[in-house]
């Protein structure tokens, strides 16, 4: 068999807000949805992943259906494409599944387009796509990011100064966003939106400077959407009580929930992880560092994979 040249997009999950940030603050996770494409005659999704099984094999796929709207918004023609796809990112969590999905899709329009998107018109799709640039910022770019949307305009500041280590309590249930986000109040009156906001610069502040206690007083004081959302996860404070007796700082809903992302100061991870483990039952706990680089792309030679 011929080698042939196949386009490769790896991108890491996501766990939106660290508990103030709002649709704002993201950290990346070393959780990766990876696929591996190249031109056909016809769509053709191979699933790798027991997570995947459900979904359609053909372009009806999200991840195709992205990359088709994607090229349309610049008039161009996708060609169909034969791939396969694998993901470690559990599904409708709270760890960023859609955004991640969105990103391989807007890759993949750009790569089979050649559309030659700048990694601001990418995360201005993604965000759109998504709704808010948090996950997509942080699955784009890595590390600990900060996003904000003005209209059409978003912005994006990476803080790769802020260490710590993330742990995640996994439950077993799905919650989609959807749901999530309907439990949410239309309006916030304007005093516990200037309290809100502050929390939410206190927590950046303080993990800036290393104030731990600080930091985990702050995500634990979020008025935007954890009081809220908590009906909806019953086991959180007992979780939340768990880990900060392992010795995590902090504890606050991963995304719109159902997991519970945990921070440790740096080094401290897998010590804090084995103790939760001892006390946590029925939920997995992953022991995550984040991910600094972002999506990746690249072209490799097969004539086997695929
Ligand atoms: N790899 C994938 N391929 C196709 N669709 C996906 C993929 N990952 C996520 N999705 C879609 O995104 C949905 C989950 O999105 P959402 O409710 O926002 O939760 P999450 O917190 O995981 O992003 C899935 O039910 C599915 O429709
Ligand atoms: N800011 C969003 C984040 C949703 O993240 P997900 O991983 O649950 O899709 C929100 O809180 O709704």
């Amino acid at each position: 068999m011929m080698p042939r040249q196949v386009f490769v997009v790896k991108v890491p999950a996501s766990s939106a807000n660290l508990g103030p940030g709002f649709d704002s603050l993201a950290v990346a996770l070393n959780l990766y949805l990876e696929l591996e494409a190249f031109r056909s005659d016809q769509w053709e999704v191979e699933l790798l992943s027991p997570s995947l099984m459900d979904f359609p094999r053909d372009e009806k796929n999200y991840i195709c259906q992205v990359a088709l709207q994607t090229a349309s918004l610049y008039k161009q023609k996708m060609p169909p494409l034969r791939m396969t796809v694998k993901s470690e990112i559990p599904l409708a969590r709270g760890l960023g599944s859609s955004a991640a999905a969105i990103v391989a899709g807007v890759e993949l329009a750009n790569e089979f387009c050649g559309l030659q998107l700048s990694e601001r018109e990418k995360l201005a799709i993604v965000t759109e796509f998504e709704g808010h640039p948090d996950n997509a910022g942080a699955s784009l770019f890595g590390g600990v990011v900060v996003g904000s949307q003005i209209g059409t305009e978003v912005d994006l500041t990476v803080l790769d100064q802020i260490q710590f280590d993330p742990i995640l309590v996994v439950p077993q249930e799905e919650l989609l966003t959807e749901i999530s986000r309907d439990v949410l109040p239309q309006d916030v009156k304007f005093s516990r939106s200037v309290q809100a906001s502050a929390v939410a610069n206190q927590l950046l502040a303080s993990l800036m400077v290393q104030n731990w206690k600080l930091a985990g007083k702050m995500m634990a004081a979020d008025l935007f959407h954890q009081p809220y959302r908590k009906e909806l996860v019953p086991f959180f404070d007992d979780v939340r009580e768990k880990a900060i007796q392992s010795g995590a700082f902090g504890v606050a809903l991963s995304g719109a929930g159902p997991s519970i992302l945990c921070l440790t100061e740096p080094g401290n991870g897998d010590q804090v992880a084995e103790k939760m483990k001892q006390c946590i039952n029925g939920m997995e706990i992953m022991n995550l560092t984040i991910d600094w680089t972002g999506c990746r792309t690249s072209m490799k030679k097969s004539g086997f994979a695929l």
